[in-house]
C-alpha cells in the first residue's frame, strides 16, 4: 500500500485561450476548471484509478484545502491529512493560443512541527511505500522530506525540485526529477538522452537506488541496479503537460505495485502520462485501456 505526502498541495485552475496572453488588456477566458493538485495528490488520484491502495495525507488548509479534501473523497481516494493555518495555495495554468503560462503560488507559512503530526498519520498507515511529492511550503526544510524518509520501515519516493534534490540526505528507492531539475540537481549538461542517462546515474550515488528522470518530448529514462532503460515518448496531440511527471510516476509505482520489473513499469509510466497531457488540467483520464498503451511504449538499454 502506497501512503502519498504532499507538504504543499495546490488547487489547480486551468484556464484557457483561443488568443495569445498580452499585458494591459481583459483576457477572457474560452474555459475554465479547478482540480485538487499537487504532486503526491495528483499521484494519490491516479493510482486509485488503477486500483492501487493508497492513501493520500499531508497539509491542507482554509477553502481551497476543503475543495481538495471534497474533491477526492467524492473520487473514492482515502485522505488523513492534518490541518493547518492558513489556505492552501491556487496554483493557475494558462493555455494561450499555443502557449502554456504556470503561475504557481508559495503556499501558506507552517511549522516544523507540523512534520511530527504528519509522519503519526504515516506510521497509522503502515505503508509499504511513501511517495512525498511537490514542493516544500514555507517554514519547512529539505529535513522534513528526509524525516519522512528515515521515519518508518518503508521505501521512500520522492519527486521536487532540483534544488531541494540535491539537500536530501536520506536513502531513497526513487527520485523523479524532470530534465530541467536534474540539471539544476547535478550541474550536468542534460541537453541530450545520453547526457540525462549519465546524470541520473551519478545522482544515485547520493542516496537513490534509482533516478527516473522524465525528458517532456523525449520521454523518460529510469537508472538503477538493473541498469539504464530509455522509453521514447508517445507521439501524441499534447493540450496540457502539468501532472504529466505525476502521471509517469504514478505509472512506475502502479506497475511495481502489481510486481513489474522496471521495463514494465517504465513502460505503463510513459502510457499513463501520454494519457494525461492529452487533456486540460490534472483530473483523472480514462486509464482503461491502459495496457494496450503501454504494449506500444518503445523501451531499449543505453
Ligand atoms: N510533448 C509530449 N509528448 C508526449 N509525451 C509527453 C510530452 N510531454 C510530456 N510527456 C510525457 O509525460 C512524461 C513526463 O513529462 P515531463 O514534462 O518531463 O514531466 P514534469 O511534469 O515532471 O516536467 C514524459 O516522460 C512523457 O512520457
Ligand atoms: O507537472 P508536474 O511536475 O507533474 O506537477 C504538477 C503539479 O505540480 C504543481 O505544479 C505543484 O508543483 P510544486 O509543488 O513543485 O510547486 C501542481 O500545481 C500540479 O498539480
Amino acid at each position: 500500500m502506497i501512503v502519498t505526502v504532499t507538504y504543499n498541495p495546490a488547487v489547480d485552475q486551468t484556464i484557457q485561450f483561443d488568443e495569445q496572453m498580452a499585458p494591459d488588456r481583459v483576457m477572457r477566458a474560452d474555459s475554465a476548471q479547478f482540480d485538487a493538485g499537487g504532486k503526491g495528490i495528483n499521484a494519490a488520484q491516479l493510482l486509485t484509478a488503477m486500483d492501487r491502495p493508497c492513501v493520500a495525507t499531508g497539509l491542507l488548509g482554509g477553502f481551497t484545502g476543503s475543495f481538495i479534501r471534497e474533491t477526492l473523497q467524492d473520487d473514492g481516494v482515502e485522505t488523513a491529512f492534518v490541518d493547518v493555518d492558513g489556505t492552501t495555495r491556487l496554483n493557475t495554468t494558462a493555455i494561450a493560443a499555443a502557449e502554456e503560462y504556470k503561475l504557481n503560488q508559495a503556499g501558506p507559512t507552517v511549522d516544523e512541527s507540523v512534520v511530527d503530526a504528519l509522519l503519526e498519520q504515516v506510521r497509522a498507515q503502515s505503508p509499504d511505500r511513501v511517495l512525498v511529492g511537490g514542493s516544500l511550503p514555507p517554514g519547512l526544510s529539505p529535513d522534513a522530506i528526509d524525516r519522512i524518509a528515515a521515519g518508518g520501515d518503508w521505501e521512500t519516493i520522492v519527486d521536487t525540485g532540483g534544488d531541494v534534490l540535491r539537500e536530501l540526505d536520506a536513502q531513497y528507492a526513487l527520485c523523479k526529477p524532470n530534465r530541467a531539475e536534474l540539471g539544476d540537481a547535478t550541474g550536468a549538461d542534460v541537453s541530450t538522452v545520453e547526457g540525462c542517462a549519465d546524470a541520473a546515474d551519478t545522482f544515485r550515488e547520493r542516496g537513490f537506488d534509482r533516478v527516473l528522470a522524465s525528458l517532456g518530448a523525449d520521454g523518460a529514462v529510469l537508472v538503477g541496479d538493473a541498469g539504464r532503460l530509455y522509453a521514447e515518448a508517445l507521439d501524441i496531440d499534447v493540450v496540457d503537460t502539468v501532472g504529466a511527471g505525476d502521471a509517469l510516476l504514478s505509472g512506475v509505482l502502479s506497475a511495481w505495485e502489481a510486481g513489474a520489473d522496471d521495463e514494465t513499469a517504465l513502460r505503463t509510466g510513459v502510457a499513463v502520462s501520454s494519457q494525461v497531457v492529452q487533456r486540460a488540467g490534472t483530473a483523472v483520464p480514462d486509464l482503461d485501456d491502459i495496457d494496450s498503451v503501454r504494449d506500444g511504449v518503445t523501451v531499449r538499454r543505453l
